[in-house]
């Protein structure tokens, strides 16, 4: 077996992120992951959505010798991280149901030819569970080509997660046969049990493993939560607060010659629209377009060609394609860096995918609105949707890890109501406590609570436009109205 690998020699990082990525400096703590990576450190990585958890693997592989495999659980994340690598001339592939056959055996010779021009490979983790590939892996760990693992997204190890995958366990596979080859695992929701889990199942050595956590803090958000109540079409309030940021944007001129010099249309407010059913998605953005505005549905139900069309052109900035009106299909890495405004139409289903949608917006650290409309009625239509979801086992999750993941999901979810409920604290600083952050949590007025916490009570308490009573939802409950199906 190839012994453990350590740093050869000296790498320029400054010159090769400035160089290949294009960036002028690292952010905090981004040299530090790079430079523990490098010395051959297995490394556990968790930070906020958009803290540039990428970077920490992919310059290491565009410095250093030897192939970094990248684990990842999507599709339209493995493909949009391809491109951008691409668009900066580094030889990374992807080995997923989209690349033909032909092209698979390229890749596939590439790798075991002993001296692969491939920097990064890309696969699922359903990928990694085949013999086949394991015994090309071997064959590049012979070699000593195996440079390091990549796990993105790596909550979904655990069965305590929001986004469990059965699929992500068996990665332990990779420590049993090549302990020599330093894994790193990034995410950006984790809580102490996950985190343990994906210690444990990936057989991280705690006495050596160099952990890295920042908080999940994200300044530049605005998050807001809307009421609503089952009477009430809140389209009407959605439409009147967009066009009204459209007006104050066209109605300046400093931004309106700024957006023009930089190439940009004054009328482009990309952003993105969560619903939880399709038929929603679907309504919601033929709605949209109908009073003028660029909105494209998408979800797991349409063609692959009409979902990559909405993709590329939105990620592109063009006319038509502004606002994505998606289910959670839409979700986890997509890096589109001027996204103003996520709104979720419903109460999305976990705590953290809340965070993790909502941190689509303002990756370029720009000011940008995360709108949550919140009904009661919502709240049991989405508890009545996870009672249903125990019958839905997936193949593979045995009955006592689907148990303790549904327990989980349930115990999310109750968070997020008291969050949506809450109308005596920051914003900012309940996700925080949700994710057991360290330290200050900066809210410069950025939540509507620090910002009018009187009109939040009084909104909430509205007899129109206010929450539904729990009277009411009661009655209703009773009367099965929330008994719902998916699509
Ligand atoms: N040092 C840097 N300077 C400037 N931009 C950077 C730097 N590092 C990363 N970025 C940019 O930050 C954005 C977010 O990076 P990335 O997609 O890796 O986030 P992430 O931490 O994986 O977030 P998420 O968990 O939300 O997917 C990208 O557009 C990336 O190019």
């Amino acid at each position: 077996m190839p012994g453990k690998r350590k740093r050869q020699r000296q790498y320029d990082l400054d010159f090769t992120l400035r160089r290949v990525f294009g960036k002028p400096s690292f952010r905090p703590l981004q040299r530090e992951v790079i430079t523990a990576t490098l010395d051959g450190e297995d490394v556990y990585l968790q930070a906020a959505t958009s803290f540039g958890k990428s970077l920490c693997y992919q310059l290491p592989a565009v410095v250093d010798f030897g192939i970094t495999i990248v684990i990842s659980p999507l599709l339209a994340l493995m493909n949009n991280q391809v491109a951008a690598l691409r668009r900066a001339n580094i030889r990374v592939e992807t080995i997923n149901s989209t690349v033909s056959a032909t092209e698979r055996q390229r890749i596939i010779e590439d790798l075991q030819c002993g001296h692969p021009r491939t920097r990064l490979l890309y696969v699922t983790p359903e990928y990694c569970e085949l013999d086949y590939f394991r015994k090309v892996l071997r064959t590049i760990h012979c070699q000593r080509e195996l440079a390091r693992i990549a796990v993105d997204e790596a909550h979904c190890i655990s069965e305590w997660g929001h986004d469990f995958r059965p699929s992500f366990t068996s990665l332990s596979f990779f420590k049993q046969d090549f302990p020599d080859v330093p894994i790193i695992c990034l995410t950006a929701t984790a809580t102490q049990r996950v985190r343990d889990d994906i210690i444990n199942t990936l057989h991280l050595k705690r006495s050596t493993l160099k952990t890295f956590r920042m908080p999940t803090s994200r300044p530049n958000l605005h998050y807001e939560v809307r009421f609503k109540s089952d009477l009430e079409d809140h389209y009407p309030d959605f439409i009147s607060w967009l066009k009204c940021v459209h007006a104050r944007r066209s109605e300046n001129p400093t931004r309106v010659s700024q957006l023009t010099s930089q190439n940009q249309r004054v009328d482009n407010v990309p952003g993105i629209i969560y619903t939880l059913f399709r038929r929603d998605c679907e309504k919601l953005a033929e709605r949209l377009r109908s009073d003028g505005i660029g909105a494209r549905p998408y979800h797991a139900g349409l063609p692959h060609s009409e979902r990559e069309d909405a993709l590329s052109n939105w990620v592109a900035n063009k006319e038509g394609y502004d606002v994505i009106v998606a289910t959670t299909a839409f979700g986890m890495g997509i890096d589109k860096e001027n996204v103003r405004f996520v709104v979720h139409w419903q109460i999305p289903k976990s705590f953290e995918g809340f965070y993790q949608e909502a941190g689509r917006a303002g990756r370029d650290g720009k000011a940008s609105v995360c709108i949550l409309y919140y009904g009661r009625e919502d709240r049991d239509m989405a508890a009545s949707m996870m009672r249903r979801d125990k019958d839905r086992r997936p193949s593979g999750a045995s009955v006592e890890a689907y148990g303790k993941q549904l327990m989980n999901r349930a115990k999310s979810l109750q968070a997020l109501v008291e969050y949506c409920e809450a109308t005596n604290s920051c914003r900012h600083k309940t996700i925080a406590r949700y994710f057991a952050d360290e330290g200050e949590v900066p809210c410069d007025f950025a939540c509507d609570w620090c910002k009018d916490a009187r009109g939040l009570v009084r909104r909430k308490e509205d007899p129109v436009r206010g929450l539904a009573s729990e009277e009411w939802c009661s009655t209703q409950r009773e009367m099965g109205r929330y008994d719902v199906d998916y699509e």
